[in-house]
């Protein structure tokens, strides 16, 4: 694994002399930033009464280094988790429950008391917040993710310090995102962040797990491909749910979008919002910033079927970025139409990319496995076009 310097931008010293990457730089003077804290940054064994609770310390460090960023002229919105794990200690839970309904309630308890705790919190800063809770549906659907926006947006004029979660009691499992993470990067893209930074319980990406003793911290990312042999456990810890997995998933969503982005601990919010921050893991912005229809296509929309390919079609969809052709799809699932949208399968049956398809279900039989001359005139052109294409993602090749 080489560990890069990621310099996208133009590259900058800080106060005490260390060169900066520029990545560093534009997240020092992103204008508008969202930043994302999870529940094991929040909450504490020593604040709860039976298991972890929120602890109000903690709390008020993070609302300090955001309400000075505020001050600094940025405008902010913070995506929080911690309803879950804030309900635990009301309802006599000792550990965060398994079954959606028990979250679900332990959510609508917690929920409450957080936006009461961050409303007093920055309200010692004069600070007003005002809380957004969201389902996937309200960026999946392009109607809803645009009043998402509009809604962003004039919570931001108004100088508020909007404060998002998921909208975990009433999110069915079909629904929901699962974790915040992910969320944070959509409403980075929602917002039109100029940075997204990701605030957890360790202070870095490290090159295997913090826990084991050859790990070591990777201060820059310049692209996705660093990240193959980086050790990522998958699972978060006791109050959470996303582990770094999802955190590298959601850094790479923001980068495929031109948004820097800094992985750092909530201890280090105060160092990692100020105007040059050094601390943590700085992921460099893609150069080609992905079109919001493309960036839609990639996170967001729901699919109506999926289209299996061989392995050559993988090769030539997903490496060379070309367009999907009959030949290479060897079976169909669902009944969509034409500009509807559908997954790509590699032969594993994982989604390797999505696209706008081209053809009716009902037309597929006919050209499945053949080459575009041996078809009809009305049937001779690509199923998915590449440039309505485009692939997924993954912290893949980031093996546990
Ligand atoms: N390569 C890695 N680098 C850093 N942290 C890692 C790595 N692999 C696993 N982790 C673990 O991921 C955890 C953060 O995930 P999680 O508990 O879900 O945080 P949060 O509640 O902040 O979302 C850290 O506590 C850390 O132990
Ligand atoms: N929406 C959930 C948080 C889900 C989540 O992603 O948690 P975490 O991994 O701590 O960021 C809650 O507020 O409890």
């Amino acid at each position: 694994m080489t560990v890069a310097t990621a310099s996208r931008g133009r590259d900058g010293v800080a106060a005490d002399g260390v060169p900066l990457s520029g990545t560093r730089v534009a997240i020092g003077r992103a204008r508008t930033i969202v930043v994302k804290v999870g529940s094991s940054s929040l909450t504490s064994a020593s604040a709860g009464r039976s298991g972890r609770g929120l602890d109000q310390a903690r709390l008020d460090a993070l609302v300090d280094a955001l309400a000075a960023r505020v001050r600094a002229g940025s405008q902010v919105v913070l995506v929080s988790s911690g309803a879950i794990a804030a309900g635990l200690g009301p309802l006599g839970l000792r550990r965060r429950p398994r079954d959606l309904a028990t979250q679900q309630a332990a959510a609508s308890v917690g929920q409450q008391l957080l936006a009461q705790r961050y409303a007093d919190s920055f309200g010692r800063h004069d600070l007003t917040v005002g809380q957004v809770l969201l389902t996937s549906d309200d960026v999946v659907r392009r109607a809803h993710y645009r009043n998402a926006q509009r809604t962003f947006g004039k919570l931001l004029s108004f100088g508020v310090v909007p404060v998002v979660n998921e909208n975990d009691t009433v999110a069915t499992a079909e629904i929901r995102f699962g974790d915040n993470d992910r969320l944070a990067a959509l409403v980075a893209h929602c917002v039109g962040a100029d940075a997204l930074v990701l605030l957890s319980d360790v202070d870095a990406l490290y090159t295997g797990h913090p826990g084991l003793p050859d790990s070591r911290p990777i201060p820059e990312v310049a692209d996705a491909a660093e990240l193959v042999g980086v050790g990522v456990a998958q699972r978060g810890s006791d109050v959470g749910t996303g582990g770094m997995e999802s955190k590298l998933t959601s850094a790479l969503t923001a980068t495929g979008a031109g948004i820097p982005v800094l992985l750092t601990s909530a201890e280090q919010a105060a160092a990692a919002l100020v105007a040059d921050p050094v601390v943590g893991t700085a992921f460099a912005p893609a150069e080609r910033r992905t079109s919001a229809r493309m960036f839609w296509l990639q996170h967001a929309a729901t699919s109506s079927g999926s289209l299996s390919l061989d392995a050559g079609a993988v090769a030539a969809v997903v490496g060379r970025r070309k367009s999907l052709l009959p030949a290479g799809i060897t079976a169909f699932f669902g009944d969509f139409e034409s500009g509807d949208v559908v997954d790509l399968l590699d032969p594993d049956g994982r989604v390797v990319a999505r696209g706008f398809v081209g053809h009716d279900a009902a037309e597929l039989p006919e050209m499945m496995g053949r080459s575009l001359s041996a078809l009809p005139d009305r049937l001779r052109h690509p199923v998915v076009h590449a440039d309505d294409l485009i692939a997924v993602p993954s912290a893949e090749g980031v093996p546990s």
